[in-house]
């Protein structure tokens, strides 16, 4: 497999502005970056960096008030020019998502084997029954036995580890070519989400997936990711190898970061004030 095959998504010249009264307001500046085939990728920055603006993006997912400019190729398609018939054809089976937060992204008045059922029929043309046991299968997977019951549930009646598992379940029952999770493990505790993560490096190992992991942990981006794209108030500060960039950053902001967090797992947002203009102005084009 040459380069250009090894590469699944690349993203270049991203750039985000929030459209408000008092005009458009730039909020992710000119990113590049490249996810090749079978690795993840993290991208991380504190809150406000402009993590989920670009997922959003990749997902075609961007609230109305934002619009994009710039390329993201997947398999030799523009994500950013293909038409809603197109997009509804990707999501599922070819790009999956796992959102923060499973209470909204999950539907509350349907059992979980409902809401599994309906896209493994329509996107990949399984009879009810056979959908039924290939949601069944999934959840066992994600570590959800049958004895649990959980396809007859509904989300509220789950623990937050539970939702996050169906999640994940869901998101790639149609086996998705790419998976992106957006802080998929924030708002659960430390066990849990090793868990968690733990299950999806085995996903991705089984099933050949290729990760986007969207974090503001440095220490789980360090320790779960082979790439890396940092973001500083939508500036990309620097990408490359996790390892290269943990042991050598390039840039003085992810340096900054690394000696503040002595202890990776420290969140970014609870860091000590980095003077972070300076960094900004340095990448601003
Ligand atoms: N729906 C929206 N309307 C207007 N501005 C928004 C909207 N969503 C995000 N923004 C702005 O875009 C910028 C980037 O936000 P984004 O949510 O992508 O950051 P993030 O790195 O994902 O942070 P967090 O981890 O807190 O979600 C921020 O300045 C934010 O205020």
């Amino acid at each position: 497999m040459n380069n250009t095959e090894q590469v699944l998504l690349d993203v270049r010249g991203l750039s985000i502005d929030i459209i408000n009264e008092a005009g458009p307001q730039r909020v992710v500046h000119n990113l590049d970056f490249r996810l090749e085939r079978g690795r993840t990728l993290g991208i991380v920055g504190e809150s406000g960096s402009g993590k989920s603006m670009t997922a959003s993006a990749i997902m075609g997912i961007l609230p109305d008030v934002a619009v994009a400019d710039g390329e993201v190729f997947y398999k030799g398609n523009d994500l950013l020019q293909v038409t809603p018939a197109q997009r509804r054809k990707l999501s599922g089976p070819e790009l999956g998502f796992i959102f923060q937060e499973p209470m909204s992204a999950l539907h509350p008045t349907m059992s979980i084997g409902e809401q599994m059922v309906r896209p493994m029929r329509l996107h990949l043309g399984l009879s009810k029954s056979e959908a039924q046991s290939r949601a069944q299968e999934l959840l066992d997977l994600v570590g959800i036995p049958a004895q649990r019951g959980v396809m007859g549930s509904y989300v509220h009646q789950l623990s937050g580890g539970m939702r996050q598992r169906v999640m994940i379940a869901m998101s790639i029952s149609c086996e998705p070519a790419l998976l992106l999770a957006d802080e998929p493990t924030t708002a659960l505790d430390a066990t849990i989400q090793k868990q968690i993560l733990d299950l999806l490096m085995r996903l991705r190992d089984d099933l050949g997936l290729s990760l986007i992991l969207i974090s503001h942990d440095l220490g789980l981006v360090a320790k779960y990711t082979d790439d890396v794209v940092v973001l500083l108030d939508g500036y990309e500060m620097e990408a490359g190898t996790t390892a290269d960039v943990i042991a050598c950053p390039r840039s003085g902001y992810t340096r900054g970061l690394l000696e503040a967090a002595p202890r990776l797992g420290q969140r970014l947002d609870r860091l000590p004030v980095i003077n972070k203009s300076e960094f900004t102005k340095a990448v601003a084009k």
